[in-house]
């Protein structure tokens, strides 16, 4: 149990659902390995230097190894070819110690992202950003799950709250974040309106809102007053400026006021989406000796 959770606390503490998360994988993988069984592992792939990419690749491959999971890192020169990445996964689809892929987004001009995301064997696809997968999302049958959404999900249900009959307005309608989510809330049984940059009246929309999922990429975009008072905000967003500081998609200070329960930016959902990645990596690992 995690005595430093307070679910009646107003600020959602994603670090600390996402510490007790990473804990319960490692405990699994522990009692797989000692059954017998094989230890999960992880391929990321990276093209190119991105010193944000690389930060993520690195804070990934931390959480792995804490949690038992093996972790390869295939870090690829920012001209790769289209041809030279397909080969990476086709190598990777093939390799039994790898039960998980993720390519590291975004990826240079010249690679074909769509191409990327379908060449990955979806049952590998840690992600969840293939077709298969968003499918059987879509169809109230999800496989692996996008780990942003999931996260999202988990954080509400660690506190408590069950969106059944709730008004959830996602901000964003990105395939990454915006569109599985409210896939994941329409399943939950939210009633779900996504809005995007040609809403006609984004604090119309808000007002009415339950429960708010920020994921425009925009920095303190959403303002506290446009929320309705008592809303659970869930921000997605992870914005650095260029004094440093990181803040997410909704204007902390002012939400904090209106809301019940908000997550905070750094600290919310980000530890749970690399929690979720590792909670994926173990369910692949499982269903691949299911069959
Ligand atoms: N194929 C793919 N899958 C991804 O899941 C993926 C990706 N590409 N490309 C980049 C984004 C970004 N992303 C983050 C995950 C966790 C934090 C995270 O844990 N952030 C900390 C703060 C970290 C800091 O201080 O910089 C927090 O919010 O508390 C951030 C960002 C996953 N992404």
């Amino acid at each position: 149990m995690n005595q430093a959770l307070n679910v009646s606390d107003k600020r959602i503490d994603g670090k600390a659902v996402a510490a007790q998360l990473r804990m319960d994988i490692a405990a699994q993988v522990a009692e797989r390995v000692s059954a017998g069984k094989s230890r999960p592992g992880l391929a990321v792939v990276l093209v190119g230097q991105d010193p944000a990419s690389q930060v993520y690749v690195r804070s990934k491959v931390k959480a792995c190894e804490e949690a038992g999971i093996i972790s390869r890192n295939h870090s690829l020169p920012a001209e790769t070819t289209q041809d030279e990445l397909l080969a990476l996964i086709d190598s990777l689809n093939a390799d039994p110690v790898i039960h998980g892929i993720l390519v590291q987004l975004p990826l240079p001009p010249q690679i074909d992202v769509q191409a990327v995301i379908e060449r990955i064997d979806p049952a590998k696809d840690v992600d969840g950003f293939h077709p298969y997968n968003l499918g059987r999302l879509a169809g109230k049958a999800p496989t692996l799950r996008p780990c942003t959404p999931y996260g999202c999900m988990r954080l509400l249900e660690a506190y408590g709250i069950d969106p059944v009959g709730k008004k959830a307005v996602v901000v964003g309608a990105s395939n990454i974040v915006g569109r599985p989510v409210a896939l994941e809330l329409l399943m939950a049984r939210a009633t779900v309106t996504i809005c995007h940059s040609r809403t006609a009246d984004l604090p119309a929309e808000l007002a009415q809102a339950d429960i708010v999922i920020a994921a425009v990429g925009i920095p303190e975009f959403i303002k506290g007053e446009w929320l309705k008072p008592g809303a659970i905000v869930i921000d997605v967003g992870i914005n650095r400026l260029d004094d440093g500081r990181l803040v997410g998609d909704v204007e902390f200070e002012t939400a904090f006021e209106t809301a019940s329960a908000i997550t905070p930016v750094p600290g919310g959902v980000g530890p749970m989406t690399i929690a979720c990645l590792l909670q994926n990596t173990l369910e692949a690992c499982e269903a691949s000796e299911a069959g």
